[in-house]
């Protein structure tokens, strides 16, 4: 079969989104939602694959910049709308798109790609390492009480609708964007994402709503949440299903998770996609009953290893040579000698005797500070070859602030 993989036209984008929208069981978006993301969609970036006349394979590349820890705003390209049609599947077709788009990542001088994968299995082999984690938490909030911490009574919380207030969520947004490692800065047009409130989704729960957080007059923090009513039972068990919660601080948190928590007429609050190290879970009175569970997120590929060890800072110094393994992109593969501190580094070739050998997706796992070389060592994915190499850069690479990516794409 001869697979022709070029750039999407834009005469060609219904056809091609529909072989998208179908690979993931042809569900239909509505109007609203098929528009916006047709509006977001990067001709120069995104990819088609043709039988002949048809489209049988998808897949795009956002121009992303992405914080790493230091917190560099550095270039990554967000993959996305990955399918091959299920007629066509297992014959190579998604390997010739992902040779084209890390070829083309690589000819923008982009250091990084991202995703969130399907199913985690497809990305390894091309060089692709689970780099954040998230919790998901069910949370019975009839058993769990928030121990607040000083100033969380200051805080004001009103409600308002979710489009009236988008400016002040989108500044709080972005002031959190540089202090933690994973999170995207907000490209033009992003944030209606957020307001995409699909009928679909709902599965008997209310619209979209939202509760801005004020101290001072000044937006201090935002959540936007959907409630879903239940008078099955003998008393109201209602749910709370959380979309985003952000605040700029402690406080600001704590009243919004307080107020999600103790909404009349509900006993669950569901919040998916969650950081690690949210505070809520180290203030709840009963951590058993939050149903936490976590799930790989962003899956990072360093498409240039020396640009992308070099964009990032190390929370110690270090002083440490790579012997890299990576067949997909052979241009990263040997000996690269990274020096570096919490103020800056530099990665470059060389020859010097090797201290710790890995793989690329290694690097990719523990390149935003989620994941540990040393964890990664102990299950056989990392080799140490000079003795507390390992230790010195396990610590090098972590992060104070869990990565975490906020929304899909
Ligand atoms: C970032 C995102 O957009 S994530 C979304 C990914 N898309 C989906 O999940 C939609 C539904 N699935 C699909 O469209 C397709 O099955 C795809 C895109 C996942 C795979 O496309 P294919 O053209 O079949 O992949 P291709 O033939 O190139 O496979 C390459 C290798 O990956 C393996 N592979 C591919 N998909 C899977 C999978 N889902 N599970 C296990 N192995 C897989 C193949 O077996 C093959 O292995 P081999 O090299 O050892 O023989």
């Amino acid at each position: 079969m001869a697979t022709d993989v070029r750039l999407l036209r834009q005469d060609e984008w219904n056809t091609w989104y529909d072989n998208l929208l179908r690979a993931f069981g042809g569900v239909d978006e509505s109007p609203e939602e098929r528009g916006l993301w047709n509006q977001l969609s990067e001709y120069d970036r995104f990819l088609g694959a043709w039988d002949g006349e048809d489209c049988i394979g998808t897949a795009g590349a956002f121009s992303f910049r992405l914080t790493v820890p230091g917190g560099a705003s550095v270039r990554a390209a967000g993959i996305t709308g990955v399918s091959v049609a299920a007629t066509h599947r297992r014959r190579g077709v998604l390997t010739s798109m992902m040779r084209r788009q890390l070829d083309d990542i690589r000819s923008w001088g982009e250091p990084l790609a991202v995703l969130t994968a399907s199913e985690p299995v497809i990305y390894g082999r091309f060089g692709y390492g689970i780099g954040t984690l998230h919790v998901n938490a069910e949370i019975d909030s009839h058993r769990v009480q928030l121990s607040v911490p000083p100033g969380t009574d200051d805080v004001r919380l009103r409600y308002a609708a979710p489009a009236d207030v988008l400016d002040v969520c989108e500044e709080v947004y972005a002031r959190l964007v540089p202090g933690r490692p994973g999170m995207l800065a907000r490209q033009p047009d992003w944030e209606r994402l957020a307001l995409l409130d699909p009928q679909r989704e709902r599965e008997g729960a209310s619209p979209l709503q939202c509760v801005v957080a004020e101290r001072d007059g000044e937006t201090v923090g935002y959540t936007r949440f959907r409630v879903k009513p239940d008078w099955h039972q003998s008393s109201a068990n209602g749910t709370v299903i959380v979309q985003d919660l952000e605040g700029l601080d402690a406080a600001a948190c704590a009243a919004l998770w307080r107020f999600v928590l103790d909404i009349d007429l509900t006993s669950r609050v569901i919040a998916h996609g969650r950081p690690m190290d949210d505070a809520w879970q180290y203030q709840v009175s009963d951590i058993r009953r939050c149903g936490i569970q976590t799930k790989d997120s962003l899956h990072v590929r360093l498409v240039d290893v020396g640009a992308a060890l070099q964009a990032r800072t190390y929370q110690a110094p270090l002083d440490v040579v790579f012997e890299v393994e990576d067949s997909f992109c052979p241009w990263n593969e040997g000996r690269w000698r990274l020096t570096g501190d919490g103020k800056g580094a530099s990665c470059a070739r060389t020859t010097d005797a090797v201290d710790l050998s890995l793989s690329v997706r290694e690097l990719g796992s523990a390149y935003l500070g989620g994941i540990s070389l040393t964890a990664l060592a102990a299950a056989g994915r990392v080799r140490e070859l000079r003795q507390g190499a390992l230790a010195e850069a396990s610590l090098a690479f972590g992060s104070a602030a869990a990565p975490w990516l906020p929304h899909g794409f």
